[in-house]
């Protein structure tokens, strides 16, 4: 508990949120706020001097950062990934760290299912086909560029099993899929209901990854597990760039040792304009820009428990 009266506060990336969701419901919480939209990482601790409580999304609260910052008492994250905060350290300076979960089910999961439709149908790829004039040239009534596949009766993989997975399981399986649940990869027991990891590899049409990313976690996804994957599988990473070893990934895509990806999450957000996956994007890769869980509604949820995890800390 702090005393409510002398508590200062930072958001260090409120941008982020969007710029049609209203913070007014933090702003009104009786802390001494300072919003900021974006801080660069020379910024951070000039910003958090004072404060007893951060709220950041992106911006990474490293050990030499939080050991300047003597007052903090609490880290509110405005997501559920954490990986941008040394939760050791954190702990160590006896710094509480929340983050938001389970607000963004239904959004990623609608996210997974519009590449995975669109590595399986193709719908934009023909309506770009449509707009070029290919249809109209056809003698058929209809075009077969690109090979369509259909989703039932298919294994779907996960990796990872929380909020979000549970989420893609659910429309899977509204889709006819089978779904088969990774256990961690090596693990000494396979629980109930899980299968290891390598069976997952060799089973599944399709993988959607949804653990956090940690150091268990980093380049879980590399050319040893593209090789032991169908040539026919897709796999897509709305989790956290860094699971999946980009560079590997190019090559597995353009060896057609898989069939397709998507990835919604990359190593560094925003990417330069050299990123190697950006600029060798291989046509059967598709990237999108960190939105799975940016649908307003989801948003909205998110800023709703990120007052509530202020207030059942603080007040
Ligand atoms: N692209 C986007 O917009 C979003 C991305 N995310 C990412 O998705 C991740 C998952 O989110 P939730 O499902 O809500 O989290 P969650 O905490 O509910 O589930 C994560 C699951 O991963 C499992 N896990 C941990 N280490 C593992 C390992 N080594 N191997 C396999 N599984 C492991 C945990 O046991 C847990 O079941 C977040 O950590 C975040 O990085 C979350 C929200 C939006
Ligand atoms: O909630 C998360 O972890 C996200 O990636 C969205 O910011």
């Amino acid at each position: 508990m702090v005393q409510n009266n002398m508590i200062n506060g930072v958001f260090l990336d409120a941008g982020t949120l969007g710029p049609d969701l209203d913070l007014s419901p933090m702003r009104k919480l009786p802390i001494n706020w300072q919003f900021h939209d974006f801080t660069a990482p020379e910024q951070t601790v000039e910003r958090c001097q004072s404060a007893q409580v951060v709220i950041t999304n992106k911006v990474v609260l490293d050990a030499h950062t939080l050991s300047h910052l003597n007052n903090l008492k609490l880290i509110c994250i405005a997501a559920t990934g954490m990986n941008n905060v040394d939760l050791k350290a954190a702990e160590q300076q006896g710094i509480e760290v929340k983050n938001v979960v389970g607000y963004a089910g239904s959004s990623v999961a609608q996210l997974v299912f519009n590449v995975l439709l669109e590595l399986t149908t193709h719908a934009s790829q023909y309506n770009q086909l449509v707009s070029t004039g290919k249809w109209s040239e056809s003698q058929s009534f209809c075009l077969f560029d690109y090979p369509m596949i259909e989703l039932t009766g298919k294994t779907m993989g996960l990796i990872g099993y929380g909020n979000l997975a549970k989420s893609v399981e659910h429309l899977a399986k509204a889709f006819g899929m089978q779904v088969v649940i990774a256990e961690q990869k090596g693990a000494g027991t396979i629980r109930p209901g899980r299968a290891p990891f390598e069976q997952v590899l060799k089973e599944a049409d399709a993988i959607s990854i949804h653990c956090p990313l940690t150091d268990g976690t980093r380049d879980l996804f590399t050319a040893s597990e593209f090789k032991q994957m169908k040539s026919s599988a897709l796999i897509i990473n709305t989790a956290r760039g860094g699971i999946i070893n980009e560079l590997d990934l190019i090559d597995a895509l353009n060896r057609r040792e898989i069939a397709g990806a998507a990835v919604d999450v990359i190593t560094t957000e925003p990417p330069d304009r050299d990123y190697p996956l950006i600029v060798n994007k291989p046509d059967n890769l598709i990237i999108t820009p960190h939105i799975a869980w940016a649908t307003l509604e989801a948003r909205t949820r998110l800023l709703q428990l990120l007052v509530s995890n202020i207030t059942q800390s603080l007040f």
